[in-house]
């Protein structure tokens, strides 16, 4: 039996994509619209409470397509904490205005492929606890590794598959400073195996990245992928123009 690989596991994450329903909201009053953002961004700023004293963190994006209206990535230390967000969400006044358009729950994840196994490592322990960065653009799809055939990740050898990942690194360290990954891991939690996040100052990046990534072994025999949701980043001093009716 190949050796399975080591995890190193971080903070919690949830992806959380919501729809608006933008004739109710047209419709509400000028009062009830205004409670709702006024709460929404009370809740924004105890997220960046808990970001500023390192006990998670948080990004906004708004989402484009029709996949869904925006989204709120959300890292804690334990599931509990993600699910009294959401619910604390979900009883907010905007909740009423808005639909859960998808989600995805994961754990940020780091393998030991590239000999990395040092937790106590600043460096490390800052990857599995990072600060989302709050650059303009945000990509998210959620990835198994194959298992088909000839083509069937878990049968690999795992210096084979170090290699394979070697290679990946490789290929997305030519990105550094243009693209951020957080990579999540999801098995046993989601009906992916992976959630894959990236952040780029230039749109453009992502697709040269991903685009140039399908040629790497690893991804062209044994990735398989869910749906892309891609956005722009929503600041807090931008919810109430985003929101304006
Ligand atoms: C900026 C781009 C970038 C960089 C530098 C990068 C580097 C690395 C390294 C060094 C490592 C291995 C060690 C670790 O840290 O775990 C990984 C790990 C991983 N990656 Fe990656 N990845 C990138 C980017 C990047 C992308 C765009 C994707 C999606 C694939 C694609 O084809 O669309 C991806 C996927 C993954 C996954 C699913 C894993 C875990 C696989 C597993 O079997 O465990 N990744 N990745």
């Amino acid at each position: 039996m190949p050796e399975a690989v080591i995890t190193m596991d971080g903070w919690y994450c949830l992806h959380d994509f919501r729809s608006i329903d933008w004739t109710a909201w047209k419709y509400a009053s000028n009062e009830d619209r205004e409670q709702a953002i006024n709460e929404f961004q009370q809740l924004i700023g105890k997220w960046e409470d808990t970001e500023k004293s390192k006990e998670g963190s948080h990004a906004l994006y708004t989402i484009v397509g029709q996949k869904a209206d925006f989204m709120m990535m959300i890292l804690r230390p334990t599931m509990e904490e993600l699910n009294e967000i959401e619910t604390t969400f979900n009883k907010t006044k905007l909740a009423e205005f808005t639909t859960p358009a998808y989600s995805y729950v994961s754990v940020v994840e780091l393998s030991n492929y590239m000999g990395n196994t040092d937790e106590n490592d600043p460096e490390i322990q800052a990857r599995l606890k990072p600060t989302l960065p709050k650059w303009n653009h945000i990509c998210f799809y959620p990835m198994d590794k194959r298992r088909q055939g000839n083509d069937n990740w878990y049968v690999l050898e795992k210096e084979d598959r170090a290699k394979l990942m070697y290679a990946h690194g490789m290929t997305g360290r030519q990105y550094a400073g243009k693209i951020r990954q957080i990579i999540t891991g999801s098995i046993g939690f989601d009906d992916w195996e992976w959630g894959v996040t990236l952040f780029a100052h230039d749109m453009l990046q992502f697709k040269k990245l991903v685009y140039e990534m399908r040629f790497d072994e690893v991804t062209s025999r044994y990735g398989d992928f869910g749906s892309f949701y891609v956005g722009n980043i929503l600041k807090p001093e931008a919810v109430e123009q985003f929101f304006h009716i």
